[in-house]
């Protein structure tokens, strides 16, 4: 088996911690005293059943909702306090797909760029190496469920952030849309990255440092 191998786990810092979280909605407790960390080199899965409170979870950790309970550190310093810095190396991509439909692919692209999440790259040859060679001017409305995600995952081919945070990030892409964006994972894990994502799909990553935690629906 041709496992991709990384070294930054064993002696790089924790990136992101959480301690103690607990997150309540509409008077039902999703999950309390949920601890986690996560390194270079790491990939986290969230799992759990539909409503358990995975996206909840995400939008936690990406810092864009308060937990209820808890702590949350970016380089061992609270999260609270390191916002800004945290944000410039965080790509978060919800569950909507976060493109803005009445703009072209390519807009989007300039239009993340402008908001500093992207670097410079051919945003044609990226977008054609996505299969939307052709679509690239056209409004985003007009594209096919799977077609507007390869325009939201675009990002993940031009950013910088080491920290990526994924909603089901490969609903609605056919198979090899998925097998590509698999192995994107892996070479950014490779280089230092890491990865927080949900999917209701089996990961099939041939990567060694898979980590899971699973949320238990609770009533
Ligand atoms: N803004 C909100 N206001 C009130 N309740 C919410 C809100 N967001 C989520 N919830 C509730 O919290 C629970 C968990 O939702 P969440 O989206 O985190 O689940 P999930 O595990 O991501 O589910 P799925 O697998 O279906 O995407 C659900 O019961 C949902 O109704």
């Amino acid at each position: 088996m041709n496992i991709a191998q990384s070294t930054f786990a064993v002696t790089a810092p924790v990136l992101l911690s959480a301690q103690g979280l607990s997150c309540v909605k509409q008077d039902r407790v999703l999950f309390e005293q949920l601890s986690l960390q996560l390194k270079p080199g790491e990939l986290l899965q969230i799992k759990g059943k539909n409503g358990a409170g995975k996206s909840s979870l995400l939008r936690i950790l990406a810092g864009l909702a308060r937990p209820d309970e808890g702590e949350l550190a970016y380089l061992t310093q609270p999260l609270s306090t390191q916002l800004a810095d945290y944000a410039a190396n965080l790509c978060f991509i919800g569950h909507q797909s976060g493109i803005h439909e009445q703009l072209t692919a390519l807009e989007n692209m300039q239009f993340w760029r402008a908001a500093a999440e992207l670097r410079a790259v051919d945003d044609y040859a990226l977008l054609a190496a996505l299969g939307l060679a052709g679509l690239e001017d056209i409004p985003c409305k007009m594209l096919s469920a799977g077609q507007q995600r390869r325009v939201s995952l675009a990002r993940l081919w031009a950013t910088n952030a080491q920290i990526w945070i994924l909603d089901e990030p490969f609903t609605a892409l056919d198979q090899s849309a998925i097998s590509s964006l698999q192995q994107h994972f892996i070479q950014h894990l490779t280089q230092g990255g890491a990865i927080i994502l949900t999917t209701h799909q089996p990961l099939t990553l041939d990567y060694h440092a898979l980590h899971a935690l699973e949320i238990q629906y609770r009533w």
